[in-house]
């Protein structure tokens, strides 16, 4: 089914900005690009500004997500990954990055593309407060509960490293 486009107010704050767009038919991200240049060494991050500030209908938020490009090839990562945009945030959007690459530093020029922004609908929840909560499958079981992590489960915690050989292993 196709579904009509979502209708977004967009102000361009530095006026030279590229309206954000989508860099492929069925792409779910649309690309945001820093106004500014910036510099990090490894281990530093910055918050970058955008040049764009929407208005989303009530009922979505925008969701500021990394581009893996950037993570792979630079160790660019989000600090606070998936951002989120609320709707009634009228504000520039912003993108803060940090360099994970613990050698190189890297550097951002005025326009390259940073981060990309997801569009969604969210639900809005009504808490209803209960002694009990009813049963399940799981139950309070997390946090690796289905084991998977061979210093886990290791002899005596097994390596002083983690591992996802287990992982590959039960695919
Ligand atoms: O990556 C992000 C995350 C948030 N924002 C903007 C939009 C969002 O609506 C607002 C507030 O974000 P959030 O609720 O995550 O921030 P907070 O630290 O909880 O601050 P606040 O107390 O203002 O809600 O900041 C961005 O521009 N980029």
């Amino acid at each position: 089914m196709n579904r009509p486009p979502v209708d977004v107010l967009l102000r361009r704050l530095d006026p030279a900005v590229p309206v954000p767009s989508y860099g492929h038919p069925g792409d779910a991200g649309l690309d945001l690009v820093t106004t500014e240049a910036a510099e990090l060494a490894p281990g530093e991050r910055t918050v970058l500004p955008t040049g764009v500030a929407i208005a989303l209908p009530d009922g979505y938020a925008a969701f500021v997500h990394p581009r893996s490009g950037l993570a792979a090839r630079c160790g660019v990562a989000l600090v606070n990954a998936p951002g989120t945009v609320d709707a009634g945030y009228r504000g520039e959007i912003k993108v803060t990055v940090v360099n994970l690459d613990p050698r190189e530093t890297v550097r951002f020029e005025r326009f390259d593309r940073v981060a990309q922004l997801v569009v969604q609908q969210v639900e809005k929840v009504s808490f209803h407060e209960v002694v009990e909560l009813p049963g399940s499958a799981r139950g309070a079981n997390g946090f690796g509960s289905t084991g998977g992590h061979a210093a886990m489960d290791g002899p005596a915690g097994g390596h002083d490293y983690a591992s996802v050989v287990n992982d590959r292993e039960g695919q």
